[in-house]
């Protein structure tokens, strides 16, 4: 249907007033991680697509990292095999990292290349196993409850962190006008699979790649403080103080952690934003929309 003058005029006002924004990124890359979380219905996610191919058209580089821990849960319950989270991360068994494998390899990192390929775009799906472009080892992590005197090392099974993020490859696809769409899911060398928290990928791929920004799309308005106000600006000995008196916990951890270490190792800004809103990524981007938590570096030398 042909749009009436006014609305013809606004669409031209909008485009007009996003143009300083454009300006500011093209040629940029923009790493998003889509939690999945955030993949709450088939139209937030289509709009989530067509952001991406908007960023591309206008002529910004966006890569996409995705998560999909609730779609892992939900495979895991039908095939009843339990599993529990420390420090934010999925304790994986053999079992779970095949299911692990499935849910982020096959199911999440296709509907997402599906839909930004429907929406015109030119999207490929890896995992860190495609070209190794996630080398990985496996994951030590430490756990304390207050009742404990010393934290204990504990074996979460084939969890991973980052060691390296194959950039060539990146570098590659982006040069060829294809958006990389990538599943957490690392290597190592003797060809062992890791499940990676998702954010954690994000946040070393925007590294790897001098990203101008990461944007981490969740199900939550951003940083909260025990009252539920939106934090933003944090330095670092506030973020210390959020995680030891119990406001930062869960799957926020690994987030706030991932957003800080991309920062402090040349990543222009991360922010955490709510991806339950339609169009997040360009409300963030081409307007002066700034929603979430915004964490630079300025703020981190204290
Ligand atoms: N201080 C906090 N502010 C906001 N969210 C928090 C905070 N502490 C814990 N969380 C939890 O972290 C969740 C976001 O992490 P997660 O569930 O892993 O999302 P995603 O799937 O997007 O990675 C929120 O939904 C919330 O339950
Ligand atoms: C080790 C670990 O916890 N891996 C995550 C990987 C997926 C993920 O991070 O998904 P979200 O971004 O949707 O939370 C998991 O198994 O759930």
């Amino acid at each position: 249907m042909p749009l009436s003058r006014d609305a013809a005029l606004n669409v031209a006002k909008v485009l007009s007033e996003a143009m300083p924004y454009i300006q500011n990124y093209v040629g940029k890359t923009i790493v998003v991680k889509y939690g999945g979380n955030a993949m709450i219905d088939e139209t937030l996610k289509n709009a989530f697509a067509r952001d991406i191919v908007m960023l591309k058209l206008v002529g910004i580089n966006p890569v996409v990292v995705h998560g999909g821990g609730p779609q892992i849960g939900e495979l895991l319950e039908k095939l009843k095999i339990e599993s529990h989270f420390i420090n934010g991360m999925r304790v994986t068994d053999s079992a779970t990292m095949d299911v692990v494998e499935m849910v982020l390899g096959g199911q999440v990192n296709k509907d997402i290349v599906n839909l930004i390929n429907t929406n015109g775009g030119r999207a490929i799906g890896l995992t860190g196993k495609d070209a190794r472009l996630i080398m990985a080892k496996k994951m030590k992590v430490t756990h304390k409850t207050p009742d404990m005197e010393a934290p204990e090392i504990i074996d979460i099974g084939h969890v991973g962190s980052v060691e390296r993020i194959n950039r060539e490859l990146l570098d590659l696809l982006v040069a060829s006008d294809i958006i990389p769409v990538i599943a957490p899911i690392g290597v190592d060398e003797e060809g062992n699979s890791y499940n990676i928290n998702a954010d954690l990928v994000a946040g070393k791929v925007a590294e790897a790649l001098d990203a101008e920004k990461l944007l981490l799309l969740t199900n939550i308005a951003g940083l909260l403080d025990k009252q539920g106000k939106v934090l933003t600006g944090l330095s670092l000995a506030d973020v210390d103080a959020l995680i030891a008196d119990g406001t930062i916990t869960g799957g926020m951890l690994p987030k706030i952690d991932c957003a800080l270490e991309a920062v402090r190792n040349g990543v222009k800004r991360a922010h955490i934003i709510d991806g339950r809103v339609a169009h997040a990524t360009m409300l963030e981007l081409f307007t002066n929309e700034g929603v979430g938590t915004l964490i630079t570096n300025e703020k981190l030398k204290a």
